[in-house]
């Protein structure tokens, strides 16, 4: 899968290692920046991805700060984005089956890289379960819905 990653400079480090992990489970990541540790600001790296998964240009993307939590409030600004700070294989999993999440948010800065290997392995490859869970994924899409109408 081609996978779109960008991260701000507090995620640049674990970025880096990412992109390696993705290729060794057999992905294609393209990377959309920071390039270095100077310091940016995370919405200008978000967006760039968010919107290739919005547009449905690609169905996931992954998106590293210092914490993720900056980088999830913006790409869940978008349409059709259901971003997920994910700390752990549990929460991988979860976010996945349940949520359907299409954007994975990773906290660069508290994870090691044995944790970031599982967490990305699970999150690629764990499906989506449908059933209830859709029902309440729609509840979501039916609010950036309402928005945009109104
Ligand atoms: O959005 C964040 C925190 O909620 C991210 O972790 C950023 O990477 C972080 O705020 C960057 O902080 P810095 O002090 O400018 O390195």
């Amino acid at each position: 899968m081609i996978i779109p990653i960008a991260s701000d400079h507090a995620g640049f480090e674990a970025k880096e290692k990412v992109k390696k992990m993705l290729e060794e489970l057999g992905h294609m990541p393209v990377d959309f920046g920071t390039h270095s540790d100077e310091s940016v600001d995370y919405p200008d790296f978000a967006i760039q991805v968010t919107e290739k998964v919005s547009e449905g240009e690609h169905e996931k993307g992954i998106l590293v700060c210092g914490s993720g939590q900056g980088m999830c409030m913006t790409a869940n600004k978008y349409g059709n984005i259901r971003a997920a700070l994910v700390y752990d294989e549990e929460s991988a999993r979860l976010t996945r089956q349940h949520n359907n999440a299409n954007i994975l948010c990773l906290p660069g800065r508290m994870l090691t890289d044995d944790q970031l290997k599982k967490v990305l392995s699970v999150w690629l490859e764990t499906d989506f379960e449908g059933g209830r869970h859709e029902r309440r994924v729609n509840k979501i899409q039916d609010l950036t819905q309402n928005k945009k109408d109104s």
